[in-house]
């Protein structure tokens, strides 16, 4: 792994948001449409305010998530609500969002699969999309032969403890370019710790040469 070191979550976030931009473009170019996975928690807000300007055609894209929380889509904690307020505002309202929940969209996905750009966050305890440890079907979750494109995950883990649904591993290797983003010194020695082999769900994207990954850290949200 060679983790890119930013001086700030906006450094960070510009040049998520450039090779983001650059995924969709290509896939727009090439292919007619592209499709983003975007991803909850802190890291993701200042790579969508920058992608809101993308000068690309968001009628052909789509969005969906490498998550859910199972709450009302309104609710504050709801992914598609951040990605709703913070992404799909202006031109990129024209995009179209494909929701994980409550309906898991499997054959949606499947279509869209590869998908051009994945967008992730990482846990203290590892944990990228909504494989989090302690999860009694995480084994099927990190199966890289699971047919499956989505997972329910049992409420009371990962933070908040509500249900959630989560892409499955094999659904997020079905990508052609995965970022994950992390700041903070506890997760730079985590990613670290999961590089040099470590069992944390994270390494499963780390110790694979089928997706470029790129890794980029910052040492705040
Ligand atoms: O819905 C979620 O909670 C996320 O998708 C989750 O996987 C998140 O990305 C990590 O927990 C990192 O969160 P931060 O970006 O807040 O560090």
């Amino acid at each position: 792994m060679k983790l890119e070191v930013f001086p700030s979550t906006d450094a960070l976030a510009d040049a998520a948001a450039f090779g983001i931009e650059t995924r969709l473009a290509e896939g727009l170019k090439t292919r007619g449409r592209a499709s983003l996975v975007g991803t909850g928690g802190r890291s993701p807000g200042p790579v969508y305010d920058r992608l809101r300007n993308a000068r690309i055609d968001w009628a052909r894209v789509l969005v969906t998530l490498c998550d859910e929380r199972c709450v009302d889509p309104e609710a504050p904690e709801a992914n598609a609500r951040t990605v709703r307020e913070r992404l799909l505002v202006g031109e990129p309202a024209k995009a179209h969002f494909i929701p994980l929940w409550p309906e898991p969209p499997e054959d949606a996905l499947r279509a869209l699969s590869p998908f051009d750009a994945v967008m992730l966050g990482m846990g203290e305890d590892g944990h990228v999309a909504s494989l989090i440890p302690g999860a009694s079907n995480l084994a099927e979750g990190m199966d890289p032969a699971n047919p499956a494109m989505t997972l329910p995950i049992q409420a009371g883990i990962g933070t908040p403890p509500v249900a959630r649904i989560s892409l499955t591993l094999s659904s997020l290797l079905k990508s052609r370019a995965i970022f994950i983003l992390i700041a903070g010194d506890a997760k730079r020695e985590v990613i670290a710790r999961a590089d040099a082999g470590a069992d944390y769900p994270v390494r499963a994207l780390l110790a694979q040469d089928q997706v470029p990954v790129r890794v980029l850290w910052s040492p705040t949200h």
